[in-house]
């Protein structure tokens, strides 16, 4: 199902673009816009509110995805992200293609990886990093490497500490306690979480109306965190309303519901599916933690949320087993591992290379 990939201008600089390559031109992005466009606001959920667990479940079901504020994390650990992550993409092209992501790896400078799915390219660079930065801090600033180091390190432990706070307010909502899910308790026998942080930056763009940040998708993640700085772009699907924008509040964070979390709770939250489009006049960037189960957790519907009348929805998958099937069908990827009825057999999850781990 995978498009042929444009693989001529791979790593043009978009900042330097005074038109916008026939490569770039995407027909009719603000089709769905034109028809529908809702100005009704993504919930806004404050972590301190009495009734939080409420808030957020009715905000996954809804929606799919909230704003959070009261969230904890200090202003100074966003502000240095943030810097940290401009300083990267202003590097010099030649600078950033030393740290290139490899044609089958996972972390990296690049195009986002769905980028091989679509005809024309994105206005987007990316840069995925799993785990310590270090190995492409070093590639990057071969002196001035640590900075970087520092401040990734300690936005991966905020965002640890916050998403393992969502996950309990997640799961408090569909009536699941500590009981039920052993491994989201953290032990010391499980294979940690290894989340993936993905780095966007969407530069200003001639022809925006026809220019596409990044395409429509869903995460594979169970929860996605994203920081946007103080531009618009991101949009979210909502049934029957069509594209909906989320503005940047200061200092709130978007949480987004994802593949796996639909899994886990046999479809009551569903992943929401959003896209990212750019603007004539002002640089973007997004950072998005993006967090999964430890590597050797089968995430499959919670009993608890199963029965004769609603059975499971989904076969168990892994994190990596999820990422690798991703890699091949994209958004076909939830239906493959949905189980029909009558039951319609297993898919061969083995057939699928691993990507992150395994
Ligand atoms: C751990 C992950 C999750 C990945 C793949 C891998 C590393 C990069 C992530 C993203 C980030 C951008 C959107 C997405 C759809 C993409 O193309 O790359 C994500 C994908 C997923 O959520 O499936
Ligand atoms: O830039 C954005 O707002 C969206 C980024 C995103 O969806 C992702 O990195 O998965
Ligand atoms: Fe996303």
């Amino acid at each position: 199902m995978s498009l042929k990939p444009l693989k001529a201008e791979n790593h043009k600089d978009l900042s330097s673009m005074k038109e916008l390559p026939d490569s770039y031109a995407w027909s009719s992005v603000d089709d769905d816009c034109l028809l529908s466009c809702s100005s009704e606001p993504v919930p806004v959920i404050n972590l301190e509110d009495p009734n939080v667990m409420k808030h957020v479940g009715h905000a996954c079901k809804t929606w799919g995805v909230f704003h959070v504020t009261n969230h904890g994390i200090p202003m100074a650990v966003l502000d240095d992200m943030e810097a940290s992550v401009r300083k990267l993409f202003y590097l010099p092209i030649q600078q950033k293609l030393k740290a290139a992501r490899a044609p089958d790896g996972v972390s990296g400078y690049g195009a986002v990886r769905i980028s091989s799915f679509f005809h024309k390219h994105m206005w987007s660079e990316g840069f995925t990093i799993i785990g310590s930065p270090y190995e492409h801090a070093k590639k990057l600033w071969p002196q001035d490497y640590k900075n970087f180091c520092v401040v990734v390190d300690e936005y991966n432990k905020e965002m640890k500490k916050l998403t393992n706070r969502l996950m309990w307010l997640v799961l408090g909502s569909l009536g699941i306690t500590e009981g039920d899910v052993k491994w989201a308790r953290q032990t010391r026998d499980t294979k940690e979480a290894c989340p993936a942080l993905q780095l966007n930056s969407y530069p200003a763009c001639p022809d925006p109306d026809r220019a596409m940040g990044l395409a429509a998708h869903t995460d594979s993640s169970l929860l996605t965190i994203l920081h946007q700085n103080n531009t618009s772009g991101l949009q979210v699907q909502r049934e029957g309303m069509g594209w909906v924008t989320v503005p940047p509040i200061k200092g709130a964070l978007v949480v987004h519901v994802g593949d796996l979390l639909h899994i886990l709770s046999n479809g009551l939250y569903s992943s929401v599916l959003h896209r990212a489009i750019v603007n004539r006049a002002q640089h973007r960037l997004s950072i998005a933690y993006i967090y999964g189960p430890p590597s050797n957790v089968r995430i499959s519907p919670l009993s608890k949320l199963t029965s004769i009348v609603r059975p499971p929805l989904y076969q168990p998958v892994t994190w990596s087993e999820y990422l690798a099937i991703k890699a091949k069908y994209f958004n076909k990827t939830l239906s493959i591992v949905r189980l029909s009825a009558p039951v319609n057999g297993f898919v061969d999850l083995k057939d699928h290379k691993s990507v992150i781990v395994g």
